[in-house]
C-alpha cells in the first residue's frame, strides 16, 4: 500500500438514503476538491456547493487539512443525496482525478493508524463501535476507541521500562554486589504490583462477553421445558414445543438483549439415555454445545426433577432453574444445596429474576461507568505472555542478565497490544474487519 495515494470511498452503507458521505484522503485531496467543487472550503466548515461541472449534485463539503483529520492526512467529505446513481456518479468523478483510488475495508483506520492517530486498541475499539448492537456494547466499544485500553495498557509499558532501565542500570555495576542487589529489589518493588493487576485484568471475562455475547445453552431432561422456556426468554415461538418427549433434536439459537448486554441463547434436545439414532445425534449435539458454553441454564422439571446435570456439564458455571412451579414445588431440603430459580414457562412467573441474574452474568453490572476490561482473544494472548514474563522475573531465581531480558519480552508483549512493535501480522486482519470507507 503507498501512503502517496489518494483513496476515496463511500462512507456511509449501501442506499438508498437521504444522505451518503463521500470520504476522501491522501494528498491529491486539495486537487480533487479543486476539480470538483471549485475553491476549496474553509477548514472543518460545512460549505454547500455543487459538485462536479456539470453539477452532478448539490451537497455539503468539508476539508480537514493535514493534519487535524481522522487519518492525519489531508481529508475531505462530501456529503450527497443518498442514491446509488449519485454516490456513483461522484465517487466516479473523484477518480477521474489523477492519483486518487478506490479504498480497501479499512484503509481509512489503516492511515489512522499509521499516522499515530489512533494505536491498535482503539482501531479495535472503532471497529467494535461500528458493529455494536446493544448498549453496554456501545458504551465500552466508544469508551476503547477513545483509548481506555491504550492508556492502562501504555502506563503498564511505562513502568515496565523502568524496572527495565534499572535491571540494566545494575548490569553496568555487575561486579558491585549490593548496587545490583538494590536495583533488584526497586525493580521487583515495580513489577510484582504489576503483575497483580496483570492477573486481576486478565481473570477478568466481562468484557469479552459484552463484546461477543454470553453464550447461555439450556441444557436438561426431555419435556423438562427448555423450548418453552427459550420461547418466553426470546418473546416468540423460535423452537417447537409440544408435550412429547425428544422434541428438539437441532440446537436453535436465539440472541436477545438482556438490559444492554446480549446473550446468545441455545435450547438443546433433551438429554437422556437410549432412544433412536437421530435423537442420540441431538443429544451429542446437546452435550458439546453446552460443554463450549459460558453457562448452563439447567433446566428441572418440578414435577419430574433431575436435580443435576451429567458430569462434563456439572463442572461448568450451571444456573439451575425449576420449571413448572405452576404444578407446586417440591420441598425445599431437596434443592437448598443448589439455590434454583424457581419460574414457570408456562405463566411467566420468576422469568424477571432469571433474565436479571443472565443479564448480570452477561457483564451488564461492569459494562460503562468507568470499567476497563481486556476485549478481545488478541489481548488476552499477549497479555499471557506478558505476565508468564513477569511470573519469571518475580519468582525464579535468575541472573540479573536473564531477569532483565524476562522484562524486555513482557514490555514487548504490551507494545504489540497497543501496536507499537511488530504486529504486522496481525494488522491484516484487523482492518478487514472495517467496511469500505472507515
Ligand atoms: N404446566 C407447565 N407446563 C409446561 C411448562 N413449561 C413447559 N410446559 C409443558 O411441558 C411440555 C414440554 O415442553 P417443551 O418446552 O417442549 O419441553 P422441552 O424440554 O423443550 O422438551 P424436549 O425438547 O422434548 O426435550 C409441553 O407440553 C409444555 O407446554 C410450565 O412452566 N408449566
Ligand atoms: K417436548
Ligand atoms: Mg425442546
Amino acid at each position: 500500500m503507498s501512503v502517496d495515494d489518494t483513496i476515496v470511498a463511500p462512507a456511509s452503507g449501501a442506499g438508498p438514503s437521504a444522505v451518503a458521505v463521500i470520504r476522501i484522503s491522501g494528498p491529491r485531496t486539495r486537487a480533487v476538491l479543486e476539480v470538483l467543487v471549485g475553491r476549496v472550503p474553509r477548514p472543518r466548515q460545512a460549505s454547500l456547493r455543487d459538485i462536479g461541472s456539470p453539477a452532478l449534485d448539490r451537497g455539503l463539503v468539508l476539508w480537514f487539512p493535514a493534519p487535524k483529520s481522522f487519518t492525519g492526512e489531508d481529508m475531505a467529505e462530501l456529503q450527497v443525496h443518498g442514491s446509488r446513481a449519485v454516490v456513483q456518479a461522484v465517487v466516479e468523478a473523484v477518480l477521474a482525478v489523477e492519483g486518487t483510488r478506490l479504498a480497501e475495508p479499512g484503509a481509512f483506520a489503516r492511515r489512522a493508524f499509521e499516522n499515530g492517530k489512533l494505536d491498535l486498541t482503539e482501531v479495535e475499539g472503532l471497529a467494535d463501535l461500528i458493529n455494536a448492537e446493544t448498549e453496554a456494547q456501545r458504551r465500552q466499544a466508544l469508551a476503547q476507541s477513545e483509548g481506555s485500553l491504550r492508556r492502562l495498557y501504555e502506563g503498564w509499558r511505562a513502568e515496565l521500562l523502568q524496572a527495565q532501565a534499572l535491571m540494566e542500570a545494575g548490569l553496568d555495576f555487575a561486579d558491585e554486589a549490593d548496587v545490583a542487589l538494590d536495583v533488584g529489589v526497586k525493580a521487583s518493588a515495580i513489577v510484582a504490583p504489576l503483575l497483580q493487576s496483570i492477573e486481576a485484568h486478565l481473570a477478568d471475562r466481562s468484557g469479552e462477553r459484552l463484546r461477543d455475547g454470553l453464550r447461555v445453552v439450556i441444557a436438561g431432561p426431555p419435556n423438562a421445558g427448555k423450548s418453552s422456556l427459550l420461547n418466553a426468554l426470546a418473546k416468540r415461538d423460535a423452537a417447537i414445543v409440544s408435550e412429547e418427549a425428544g422434541t428438539t433434536r437441532d440446537v436453535i439459537e436465539v440472541h436477545l438483549d438482556l438490559g444492554g448486554c446480549p446473550v446468545i441463547l441455545a435450547d438443546t434436545a433433551g438429554i437422556r439415555a437410549g432412544r433412536g439414532e437421530v435423537e442420540q445425534e441431538g443429544i451429542r449435539r446437546a452435550l458439546a454445545r453446552a460443554e463450549d458454553a459460558d453457562l448452563v441454564l439447567w433446566v428441572i422439571d418440578a414435577t419430574d426433577p433431575v436435580w443435576a446435570p451429567p458430569a462434563p456439564l456439572a463442572a461448568k458455571d450451571v444456573v439451575f432453574a425449576l420449571n413448572k412451579s405452576d404444578w407446586g414445588v417440591p420441598p425445599a431440603h431437596n434443592h437448598a444445596a443448589i439455590n434454583p430459580l424457581i419460574l414457570s414457562a408456562k405463566t411467566g412467573a420468576g422469568l424477571e429474576a432469571l433474565i436479571d441474574r443472565l443479564a448480570d452474568l452477561a457483564g451488564a453490572e461492569s459494562a460503562g461507568s468507568g470499567h476497563i476490561s481486556l476485549t478481545r482473544t488478541r489481548h488476552r494472548t499477549e497479555l499471557v505472555s506478558s505476565r508468564d514474563a513477569l511470573q519469571r522475573f518475580v519468582s525464579h531465581d535468575l541472573s540479573p542478565e536473564l531477569k532483565a531480558e524476562e522484562l524486555r519480552i513482557a514490555a514487548r508483549h504490551l507494545g504489540r497490544l497497543t501496536g507499537l512493535i511488530d504486529v504486522e501480522e496481525v494488522l491484516g486482519a484487523i482492518f478487514a474487519e472495517f467496511c469500505i470507507g472507515k
